[in-house]
């Protein structure tokens, strides 16, 4: 977009060839560990395989630990299974075996997944809160991957519910995994992308991670009718979850270079889109067409709301300043 000035990219640490839900899978974990206080510090993963990482933690007594994770079951939850002690010691000693399933630990995600309250430190930038959401593999991650980090990749299904961050992050499980700063002209926003699992399997637990969102990107595959029905689907959930215009709400319809497979006109998009009162764009993240558009747009219109919000507190200030002033005082400074 015009004017529109991309000035940093943080968090989702990747390392060489990992995937992004890996890095939402990380993100999610680290967020939750110290939500519950249990580490002060990360060092990344060590490797990936199958649904499952480890990772070193350091703990409140400055000790170094190893863990591994797994996600398994038809309800995503990823489990500790073992905590290895320090590995200068180099024994395989299990120290503790929880469980969590994503939402309900007490202190865990439901804090992690708060919402972002927009410019509430002055002189900062607003922190929006974005989530993905749309069947599997319609893109979500990828379109994350390529605004983030202009980058494209065969990427691995999202397990569960990751805030990603932009992978904000997990297989995908919950939790935010990257941060985007952008600026238009004196004004600035932080997006923070929440990534979502497509699975079916996942859709109970997504609702979790689109609480407290400002924007929400409903992504379907232009190659595929059932995927333009589930973003109906999708958007019949935020409909509960949400009043109307509480969230900003983009229908992407993405893999435009897949144009002699289309099985969804550009012109239903955009009909079912204005029918509902959405944004609505088509998308290639693999050739990067349209891309930064698109979070462009949903930047643009979250800034002119919040805009709007403040010109609403401050006639409402000025006519409730009006109707204090002691009786017999002018209302009118002019005569
Ligand atoms: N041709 C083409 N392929 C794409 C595009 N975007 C994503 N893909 C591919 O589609 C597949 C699925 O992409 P993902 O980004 O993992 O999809 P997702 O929606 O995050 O999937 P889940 O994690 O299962 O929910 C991958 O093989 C991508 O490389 C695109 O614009 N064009």
């Amino acid at each position: 977009m015009p004017g529109a000035r991309e000035v940093g990219i943080s968090g989702g640490e990747e390392g060489g060839g990992v995937c992004a839900q890996f890095c939402i899978l990380e993100s999610a974990f680290f967020q939750i560990l110290c939500v519950l206080g249990r580490i002060t510090d990360y060092s990344g993963h060590s490797s990936w395989g199958e649904e499952s990482f480890t990772a070193n933690l350091k703990s409140k007594r400055d000790k170094w630990k190893q863990i591994r994770v797994s996600s398994s079951g038809e309800v995503p939850y990823y489990s500790v299974l073992t905590v290895l002690p320090q590995r200068d010691k180099g024994k395989l000693r299990a120290e503790r075996d929880q469980r969590w399933t994503l939402g309900n630990h007490p202190g865990g995600m439901a804090q992690v997944a708060a919402a972002p309250s927009p410019g509430a430190t002055p002189g900062q930038p607003c922190v929006f809160k974005l989530v993905l959401l749309g069947s599997s593999s319609v893109g979500k991650s990828s379109l994350a991957l390529r605004y983030v980090r202009n980058d494209f990749k065969s990427t691995l299904p999202t397990v569960g519910c990751i805030v990603l961050w932009i992978k904000l992050p997990l297989a995908s499980v919950p939790g935010a995994f990257f941060t985007k700063l952008v600026e238009f002209g004196a004004a600035s926003l932080k997006f923070e992308i929440w990534d979502t699992a497509g699975q079916e399997k996942y859709h109970s637990v997504c609702h979790l991670y689109f609480r407290g969102a400002n924007a929400a990107l409903l992504v379907y595959d232009i190659t595929s009718k059932d995927s333009f029905g589930m973003a109906q689907q999708w958007l019949k959930d935020l409909e509960k979850e949400f009043q109307p215009g509480e969230v900003v709400v983009m229908l992407v319809g993405n893999k435009t270079d897949l144009g002699e497979e289309r099985e969804v006109m550009f012109e239903e998009g955009k009909e079912f889109a204005e029918s509902k009162g959405l944004l609505f764009m088509e998308t290639s993240a693999r050739l990067n067409h349209q891309v930064t558009e698109v979070f462009s747009a949903v930047a643009r219109e979250l800034l002119q709301r919040e805009e709007r919000k403040k010109d609403q507190t401050q006639q409402r200030d000025a006519r409730l300043a009006l109707n204090e002033r002691p009786a017999g005082q002018a209302k009118c400074c002019a005569h």
